[in-house]
């Protein structure tokens, strides 16, 4: 398997080499030269399978000859065999007659992240083995990636992580999972910013010589192809068990980084049956006014009670407007590029006609969100936390539209346990979620953290004064 970038003139490279790269030479993201396809018949014969067979069977044609079958099947075996706590790995719960759930947050840090961020620290570990490197990863997190990618790498000895937050933007729970890891090889660095900015340091350092120069740099965001890889399976195991491939489902997704719902049009693109893609988002909704009407304008963020989706430059919108536009590297780059220096452009018509069969978006401020929980709570006993209410509600607008068959099966993504974000849902439903045991003492640890200013050249100059040396 070949991946391109999507602003194509980065080097060609196999799937060891993207999962390195993170990030592509000419700023672009990695994503396959083609995509894989799965028959009806080859979906149908994963019916029954455990999650983790699934999961080889999903990846392996992305994988390629980057890890021999063994390999796979074992690492796959050791995340979803081992590091979650619920057997099926990613359980389905009915809500009603056409709404699901896809709990997602059964992983060790609770939230969809552990699904590839646990897969990803082995990936590393295999492939800078073998090539016997180090990798110095830099990441952003408005909550959730944090905490996730520095469980997968922690005590790692070929890895060293700097994780980026914005300071106060991110619950306490959040913050915690991430700042009470003791790992020599883990740096926590709170920003004077939003997570936007975080992102775009992440990516400067990508293109900054006298980083590069020195350091061998990895990226653990959803920049990275294989993060978004290991998210495609829970698409396919979940239609599996509502009776996909001979029956469509829809999926509402709470978005921020457009990750995990690319991750569903990459599954609809290998063959599975999708009916709609809904991209539900919060305030800060420059996703729902893309897609609605074609204007991709960054305005400042807001903050909200859904912080791990208070973002307005969405990474892997990018590798949608390169796919459906017709994959165009030239006129990305010089379509990006204008992005970076405007903050806004306009959707092509070929990328707005080939993302509008598929895709519908809609937003939920705080009252819709909130509302949301009530509904779950009160409909099913469900406590749902509030990024996964952004998802519910909109699965609610789309069947209030009257624009869903009701026998189509809507399945919300939740991406998070709600004892992450314990006062947002206390005061929707009045009931305080305990976080489970799993987590450990977080509040009686201490925490470590570096302050840092917004500026670039004081989260470049951390990095480059406190990596050991690939
Ligand atoms: C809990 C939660 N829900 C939803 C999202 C949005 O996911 P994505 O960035 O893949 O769109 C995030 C973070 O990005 C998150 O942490
Ligand atoms: N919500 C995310 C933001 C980063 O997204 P990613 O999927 O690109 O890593 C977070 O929790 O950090």
């Amino acid at each position: 398997m070949e991946y391109i970038s999507t602003r194509g003139s980065a080097p060609t490279l196999d799937f060891e080499g993207a999962t390195l790269a993170g990030l592509a030479s000419d700023g672009g993201l990695y994503l396959p030269r083609k995509w894989p396809r799965f028959s009806a018949a080859e979906i149908r014969d994963l019916r029954g399978c455990e999650y983790w067979e699934v999961a080889v069977a999903v990846m392996k044609p992305f994988v390629g000859k980057s890890l021999t079958e063994a390999e796979l099947i074992e690492i796959c075996q050791q995340v979803y065999g081992k590091e979650f706590s619920h057997a099926a790995v990613t359980p389905l719960v009915q809500l009603d007659g056409q709404h699901w759930l896809l709990e997602l947050f059964h992983g060790p840090t609770l939230a969809f992240k552990d699904v590839a961020l646990q897969m990803l620290g082995r990936l590393f570990d295999t492939f800078l083995k073998r090539r016997d490197e180090r990798l110095t990863i830099v990441g952003a997190t408005s909550g959730d990636t944090g905490s996730a990618a520095i469980r997968g790498v922690a005590g790692s000895e070929r890895v060293e992580i700097f994780m980026l937050h914005p300071q106060g933007k991110v619950s306490d729970v959040q913050r915690r999972q991430m700042t009470t890891v003791r790992a020599p090889n883990v740096h926590n660095l709170a920003i004077d910013g939003s997570f936007d900015d975080a992102q775009a340091h992440v990516k400067r350092m990508f293109g900054d010589a006298d980083v590069t120069g020195t350091l061998n740099l990895g990226a653990v965001n959803s920049i990275n192809w294989a993060r978004l890889m290991a998210q495609v399976v829970y698409y396919f195991y979940s239609a599996l068990q509502l009776g996909g491939p001979d029956r469509k489902i829809a999926y509402s997704v709470p978005t921020g980084n457009f990750g995990d719902v690319f991750a569903g049009y990459v599954a609809s693109r290998m063959g599975l049956p999708i009916e709609t893609l809904v991209v539900a988002t919060n305030i800060n909704d420059i996703l729902r006014r893309a897609i609605n009407e074609g204007d991709y304008s960054a305005g400042g963020v807001t903050p909200t009670i859904t912080p791990s989706m208070d973002i307005q430059v969405s990474s892997n919108f990018e590798r949608l407007l390169f796919d459906a536009g017709g994959r165009d590297g030239a006129a990305i780059a010089q379509q990006m590029h204008g992005f970076e220096k405007a903050k806004t452009m306009a959707l092509t018509n070929a990328q707005r006609v080939g993302m509008k069969d598929l895709f519908r978006s809609f937003r939920a401020d705080q009252d819709q969100t909130a509302r949301a929980m009530q509904w779950a709570h009160a409909a099913s006993g469900q406590i749902i936390d509030p990024h996964t209410a952004v998802g519910l509600s909109a699965a609610q607008d789309m069947v209030a539209d009257d624009s869903i068959d009701p026998t189509v099966p809507i399945v919300t993504l939740a991406t998070a346990h709600p004892a992450k974000f314990p006062d947002a849902v206390e005061r929707a439903v009045g009931v305080r979620p305990a976080l489970p045991q799993r987590v450990g003492d977080l509040f009686g640890r201490e925490e470590h953290f570096t302050e840092l200013s917004g500026d670039y050249e004081a989260a470049r100059d951390f990095v480059l004064q406190n990596a050991s040396a690939d």
